[in-house]
């Protein structure tokens, strides 16, 4: 719908090498299925929780997290920094889902997505600049938004500051980073509340990243 009301289309565009953002890939009723089970993800046991970071500052952005427990900054099999649940695990669908948004942005998908961290912004909640480097495996992070739209900053791989391109991502939109961007900065600098689809009901916006592991199954090695 919302392609019909652009003056400019939203075309598919390069972010950098290997990174793609691709504007509305979830269709409606994927994006509502995907919501429905970001709620429950929520819950206790292993919920969303805040985040605390080892120099005493707590992240904006509320997280829960299914396959592998990410702290920071490290992975874990249980809520280590919070309930000490086990983590709860990743939905076969979802790791699939994962695979085929990384075949759609043009990588290769040789090992199952086994991790998703699931990021919960309300309209004063954003992300600095970091790099997604606690995996093992150097495959495509693929990223789903639902909700809000979010202003999400991709830079480069050697520092947080410039060059870096700022492009808003909406509901359904998906973004692949991998190959030479698989480890360049990124962040949230602002959500653009009221923005989200109304028919969605979501106050706030999620982000769903999708990453493989690169861990054996009983351990980190
Ligand atoms: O919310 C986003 O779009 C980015 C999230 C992110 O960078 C992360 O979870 O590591
Ligand atoms: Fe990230």
């Amino acid at each position: 719908m919302a392609v019909l009301n652009e003056l400019f289309p939203r075309n598919r565009t390069a972010l950098g090498p290997g990174a793609v953002h691709v504007p509305d890939w979830l269709a409606p009723e994927a994006q509502l299925r995907l919501l429905q089970a970001c709620r429950e993800w929520a819950g206790p046991p292993a919920g969303l929780r805040l985040v605390r970071t080892p120099g005493g500052g707590v992240m904006t952005a509320r997280q829960v997290c299914l396959g592998w427990h990410w702290y920071p900054y490290g992975y874990a099999r249980t809520v280590v920094d919070g309930d000490g649940a086990p983590v709860k695990p990743m939905p076969p669908w979802l790791a699939e889902l994962g695979g085929r948004a990384a075949e759609a942005a043009g990588h290769d998908v040789d090992d199952p997505y086994d991790i998703a961290l699931v990021n919960f912004y309300d309209a004063d909640a954003r992300m600095g600049m970091h790099r997604d480097s606690d995996e093992k495996s150097d495959a495509a992070v693929v990223s789903l938004s639902l909700g809000d739209t979010g202003v999400f900053r991709f830079g480069n791989t050697r520092t947080r500051a410039k060059p870096y391109t700022d492009v808003e991502l909406r509901s359904g939109d998906l973004v692949v980073f991998g190959g030479a961007s698989r480890l360049a900065y990124h962040g949230v600098p602002r959500v653009l509340p009221g923005t989200a689809p109304p028919e969605l009901g979501l106050t706030g916006r999620l982000n769903i990243t999708l990453r493989v592991s690169g861990f054996s199954e009983h351990g980190r090695g």
